[in-house]
């Protein structure tokens, strides 16, 4: 998403790279990075002009500090970039902040929310989302009114996910949209509803005909909220937009969409700044569960390369289930871990967003990502096709595949992929059962040396995977069953599921479990491994050692 962003950062820091001092001249080179990549990114010319004049004037000021700290005897080491860094991040974070609340309630009766923007922008897929938002987080009962009558399938559309999210729909056949949203009121009442959000009609641009009708629609139902939808992805006219509506209706927000898209992200720093209207919420996907509030914080963050390890956590303990995850921990430890409960961790990443928006909340992860490595989600849905081709009986126990052949033909068939992905995938997933067996034994020898018990870790291990904790360090992907919550495996070597796992194809080049486990004592783990029965025991091939990729069929 940030990726031309971020790099412009990346390089203004590292022009700055072993220097302790800011000055005029290397704020000019770093500033000059920046300022590409903004405007690579789409965002408004303006916007960049004034942003690069506040860090400027932040820098200069940090320069006097800096150096008063040394003729008085008491320098402090800094690093230019850092601090280079932190005033961006600052300034970043201040452009895109806005007081106030992001919903304005009413006093009495119910609140307004009116939807508004260009056709196609998502208008109609955010006020589900808006809808289930407030259901769900803020406990609301809202009222959806389609008021697009503009076009015809988008009631149809509006009914269809209110009914998916349980929320009522109102709609009034031939009427005009102005009549549909004054006579909404009464059916909120009649229906015990306290949020009314109106879906209003787009056009291709903003014309004279959309403006007065949603002028009327406004001055008839007195909305409290008017949200601006935007698309992220149509950059720069975005801020265009977003300024014409609001001239004509006085936005009280915006709501950008399409975030999960190849969008370059300048829409997200320009449309506060130009429109005066503060983005509040972000739509991150197609699905009624893919909006979020929007964190200005988080947002820097991310286009600085810093991840947004809230974010992440927020998007984790949305999807998970605690319970779940906390016995999945328990299983992996006492190698009880199942194929199907696998499927299951792989579910949980695909509801958490795409895998290239879990790994650039995860700070410090884009520089772990081997150049070139490309995430793609459809790794994902790969590995979920094979396993859906096991049979039961496979899934209780995948050592069967490696032991007759035959089934991974059949199975590479019935999932539409090479035989050699079938096969990586088994003995990955072996391999990471015995290491998590082994890890457990080791736990279990642990609590025979005094002031070590084994019940003690596991409830250790048990509140961090149910709190979702995260170690320092983002040991673990978060979602991999509890992984994520594990505590001290940062030190472990070979994180199943990171660096060995099919679908996350080199996540970070975290290391490999043939990496850490080199010579000798890889050769010893596999002895001791095989002593324990083959029942366990993979078959170590060349593509089982090598990094991380599932062959692509396609
Ligand atoms: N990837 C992604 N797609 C989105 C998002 N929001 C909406 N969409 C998709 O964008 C398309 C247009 O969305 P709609 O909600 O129909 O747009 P609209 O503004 O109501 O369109 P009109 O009624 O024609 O004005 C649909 O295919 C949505 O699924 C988002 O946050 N991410």
């Amino acid at each position: 998403m940030f990726d031309a962003i971020s790099k412009g950062f990346k390089n203004a820091k590292n022009r700055l790279a072993g220097l302790e001092e800011l000055t005029e001249q290397n704020i000019e080179t770093a500033l000059r990075e920046v300022r590409l990549s903004l405007l690579e990114a789409d965002v408004e010319l303006s916007v960049v002009k004034a942003f690069l004049a506040r860090v400027k004037e932040k820098a200069l000021g940090e320069t006097v500090r800096v150096r008063a700290k040394g003729t008085d005897g008491s320098t402090v080491k800094v690093r230019a970039g850092d601090v280079f860094t932190k005033i961006c991040h600052d300034e970043l974070v201040a452009f895109m902040s806005a007081d106030g609340e992001s919903i304005r309630f009413a006093d009495a009766g119910p609140t307004g929310i009116m939807m508004v923007g260009l056709q196609g922008s998502g208008k109609t897929t955010s006020s589900a989302k808006f809808a289930r938002f407030l259901q769900k987080d803020l406990k609301k009962k809202p009222l959806l009114v389609a008021a697009d009558m503009q076009r015809p399938a988008a009631v149809e559309q509006l009914m269809v996910l209110g009914k998916s999210i349980g929320v009522p729909v109102f709609n009034i056949p031939g009427a005009s949209p102005v009549e549909i949203c004054s006579k909404a009121r009464d059916e909120a009442k009649a229906k015990g509803c306290d949020v009314i959000i109106y879906d209003t009609a787009g056009r291709l641009a903003i014309d004279d005909a959309l403006m007065e009708e949603l002028a009327a629609i406004k001055t008839n139902v007195a909305p409290q909220n008017i949200f601006l939808v935007v698309d992220a992805m149509i950059g720069q006219d975005a801020v265009k937009v977003s300024k014409g509506f609001h001239d004509r209706l006085d936005l009280t927000g915006v709501i950008l969409t399409k975030l999960d898209g190849d969008a370059r992200g300048g829409a997200a720093l320009s449309v506060r700044e130009v429109t005066g209207a503060p983005v509040r919420y972000v739509g991150m996907g197609e699905g009624t569960d893919k909006f979020e509030e929007f964190r200005p914080d988080g947002m820097a963050s991310r286009v600085l390369g810093m991840g947004d390890v809230v974010g992440l956590m927020k998007d984790f303990q949305s999807v998970v289930d605690e319970k779940k995850a906390a016995e999945d921990a328990m299983k992996m430890l006492e190698g009880n871990f199942t194929l199907d409960d696998f499927l299951q961790q792989i579910k949980t990443i695909q509801k958490m967003g795409s895998l290239k928006d879990i790994v650039a909340k995860m700070p410090g992860m884009d520089q772990m990502m081997p150049p070139g490595v490309d995430l793609d989600d459809r790794e994902l849905v790969r590995i979920e096709a094979i396993i859906q081709s096991f049979t039961k009986a496979e899934r209780r126990d995948p050592y069967a595949i490696v032991r007759e052949p035959s089934r991974a033909a059949r199975i590479a068939k019935g999932s539409a992929t090479p035989e050699v992905a079938v096969n990586e995938l088994v003995q990955k997933f072996l391999f990471m059962k015995q290491m998590m067996d082994g890890l457990g034994q080791n736990m279990g020898m642990m609590g025979k040396i005094p002031g070590m018990n084994k019940l003690g870790m596991m409830k250790n291990l048990r509140k961090m995977a149910a709190g979702g904790g995260m170690p320092p360090g983002m040991a673990g992907l978060p979602g991999m069953g509890g992984m994520g919550g594990m505590p001290g495996m940062g030190g472990f070597p070979g994180m199943p599921g990171m660096g060995g796992f099919p679908g996350m194809p080199g996540m970070g080049g975290m290391p490999d479990e043939a990496a850490l486990r080199s010579g000798k004592e890889r050769e010893e783990g596999l002895t001791q491994a095989r002593k324990r029965g083959p029942k366990e025991v993979p078959e170590v091939t060349s593509a089982y050692r090598a990094p991380n990729m599932l062959p692509r069929s396609g």
